[in-house]
């Protein structure tokens, strides 16, 4: 098991499962951008940006160097957005420990080559794909920092890998469960955030939960059509990682992507929106269009996904996405 892990990214993400990990009684070391971040979590405890309020454990430490971050480290988890892994990654290359598990956490597919976090890791670092896990499920940062109960998935292709994090993240709080079917825990977590724009969007026009069921059972479909297309076990679309998360993040007030989409219901724009974040990322609103362009490669339909890319890019209505999804050729629902 990891003792010494290196986590990469203090958004509030990458600070919350620093805490779960120094809470199941890992040497930790938290790599934040700003200095001001840095110091008030190592010298007060806190992430008064992304977590005010949160007491975090005394043992975390945190810089803003990668080198001191990545020194001995046994696991490196990546806690940035999607978009930005690639780059952030190929500067930190140079002082990745060999051998180490590279852990991701973010839940995206890449703009342009259309790869999943894990082949991205995986390219970027040179290492083969069974030293690449990925942690996904209904993980909400927040309920987790306030140490909430939940469960998640570890997912790598190499069993006793995954095990041996699985053993490294474990507290009272936080169960984590493994999985070798990192396709499918990946394209659970992508496509959920798409999914969660398009529930926010619902949200947002003053629909009600019988709309919420449809569209988090219909979309669940399309990721598994996905999924499948691409390799997955269909099995993995009713685990913690696609169900699980699908329903947390489509129905809470917590997750970024469906307070985006109930912004874009409510008839902002995606600049307004945008503005509300804070900086925090909504990974659906670019997700949307790499998934988008994945689906067509494989001739897979999915047109929620469709539908939250042309409102998101193509000026489309929310209203007008509903009646196009509800205006749609009737069919059997298995197909
Ligand atoms: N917040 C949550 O509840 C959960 C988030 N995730 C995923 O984890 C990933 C990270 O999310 P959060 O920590 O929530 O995001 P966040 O928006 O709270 O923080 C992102 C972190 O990355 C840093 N960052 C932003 N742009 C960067 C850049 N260009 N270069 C280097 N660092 C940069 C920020 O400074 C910040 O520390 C995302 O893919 C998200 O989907 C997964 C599970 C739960
Ligand atoms: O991934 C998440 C919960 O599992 C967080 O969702 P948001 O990024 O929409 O906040």
């Amino acid at each position: 098991m990891p003792q010494r892990i290196a986590v990469l990214g203090a958004g509030s993400w990458g600070t919350t499962f620093a805490k779960v990990l120094a809470d199941a009684g890992r040497d930790v070391v938290l790599w934040a951008r700003r200095p001001e971040v840095a110091a008030a979590i190592t010298d007060r405890g806190e992430n008064p940006d992304y977590l005010p309020g949160i007491p975090l454990p005394a043992t975390l430490r945190s810089t803003v160097d990668p080198l001191a971050a990545l020194d001995g480290a046994q696991a490196v988890v990546l806690a940035v957005p999607s978009q930005t892994l690639r780059e952030n990654l190929a500067g930190w290359r140079p002082a990745l420990p060999a051998g180490a598990t590279l852990v991701s956490l973010a839940k995206g597919v890449e703009l342009g080559t259309l790869k999943r976090m894990s082949e991205v890791v995986a390219e970027v670092a040179g290492v083969p794909a069974g030293q690449v896990a990925v942690v996904s499920g209904p993980n909400l940062a927040r309920e987790i920092a306030a140490e909430q109960p939940t469960a998640s998935v570890v997912a790598c292709p190499d069993a006793e890998r995954a095990v041996a994090f699985q053993r490294a993240c474990f507290t009272n709080y936080f169960r984590s469960y493994t999985n070798t079917d990192v396709v499918g825990c990946e394209l659970g977590g992508a496509c959920k955030n798409v999914i969660a724009l398009a529930c926010g969007m619902a949200g947002g026009l003053g629909y009600g939960d019988n709309t919420m069921a449809a569209l988090i059972t219909r979309g669940l479909a399309e990721t598994a059509r996905l999924g499948v297309a691409l390799g997955a076990d269909p099995l993995t679309f009713s685990g913690l990682a696609g169900l699980g998360d699908l329903v947390a993040t489509c129905a809470s007030p917590l997750s970024r992507n469906r307070s985006f989409g109930d912004r874009l219901g409510r008839g902002e724009t995606l600049v307004q929106a945008q503005e509300a974040t804070n900086g925090q990322v909504a990974e659906g609103v670019k997700s949307c269009s790499s998934i988008r362009e994945l689906a067509a490669r494989h001739g897979v339909d999915m047109p929620i996904t469709d539908g939250v890319y042309r409102v998101c890019h193509q000026g489309l209505e929310p209203l007008k996405m509903a009646a196009e999804l509800l205006g749609r050729a009737q069919k059997d629902e298995r197909q």
